[in-house]
């Protein structure tokens, strides 16, 4: 199971502006990098706060990414994952469109009718945690239906969630040449954020792409 995070923030470290909009902060060369990851990967996951936010499709459009996918025997699309407590995924969100397989992480205490909502959507959905979608379980779970490599491409809430939980074993930040400030606005890694036993990264690689910096860190 490998577990890689990828995200793209300004020099300042932020995701997204303080109104939450999706912004562009990498360059073609850099959407086109992060489509291969998506590409080699058995599952993209994003938190809902990203699938309300951005409303992203979460698929490979590259038909040569996907004729290779197919080539090793792999679905043409890795199966999108949304951590989503309390169920609050639209039903006419991109992510449920059919275009790829779907799976949506709920809490137990999710609302049955916005689950039953997701279902008739389409999408596999699957309780782990009580109040919160347990993500040590979901990521076993996830591992148990062949999904062994995940890209993760945010929020901030999320991510944190997952270095929390010592659940990230790959990350690469594309820092942008930009800066966007805000105190509320998301960063890399949100949540409550640590106060000691910071994760120590070890940098394995520095790569200029359009205008930024792509950073490549084994956890
Ligand atoms: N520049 C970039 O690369 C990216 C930017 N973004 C931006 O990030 C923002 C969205 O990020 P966030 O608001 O932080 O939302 P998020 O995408 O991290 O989702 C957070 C939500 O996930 C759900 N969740 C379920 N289980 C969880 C757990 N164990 N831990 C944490 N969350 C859990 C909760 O409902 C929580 O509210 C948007 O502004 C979006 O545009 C999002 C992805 C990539
Ligand atoms: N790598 C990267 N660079 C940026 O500048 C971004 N804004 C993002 N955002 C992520 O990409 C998703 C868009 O997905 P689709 O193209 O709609 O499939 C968005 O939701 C974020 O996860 N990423």
């Amino acid at each position: 199971m490998v577990v890689h995070v990828n995200a793209a923030t300004s020099v300042d470290g932020k995701l997204a502006s303080r109104r939450r909009e999706q912004l562009a902060i990498s360059g073609p060369a850099d959407f086109a990098r992060v489509e291969r990851v998506r590409a080699a990967n058995d599952a993209v996951m994003v938190g809902v706060g990203t699938v309300l936010a951005d409303d992203p499709s979460l698929t490979v459009d590259d038909a040569e990414l996907v004729a290779e996918r197919e080539e090793r025997g792999a679905p043409p699309q890795p199966t999108r994952v949304v951590a989503d407590s309390t169920a609050r995924t639209p039903p006419d969100a991109r992510v449920l469109d059919g275009s790829a397989p779907t799976v949506v992480l709920v809490a137990s205490s999710a609302p049955a009718e916005r689950v039953a909502a997701i279902e008739d959507a389409g999408a596999t959905v699957v309780s782990a945690g009580a109040e919160r979608v347990d993500l040590p379980a979901a990521v076993d779970e996830l591992a148990a239906r062949g999904l062994v490599d995940v890209m993760v491409e945010g929020g901030g809430e999320l991510i944190f969630s997952l270095f929390e939980a010592s659940l990230v074993d790959e990350l690469s930040v594309y820092v942008g040449s930009t800066l966007i400030g805000g105190r509320d606005a998301p960063t890399l890694a949100d949540g409550e954020g640590f106060v000691a036993d910071y994760p120590d990264l070890d940098l394995v690689g520095v790569e200029r792409i359009d205008d930024g910096v792509l950073l490549r860190y084994d956890c």
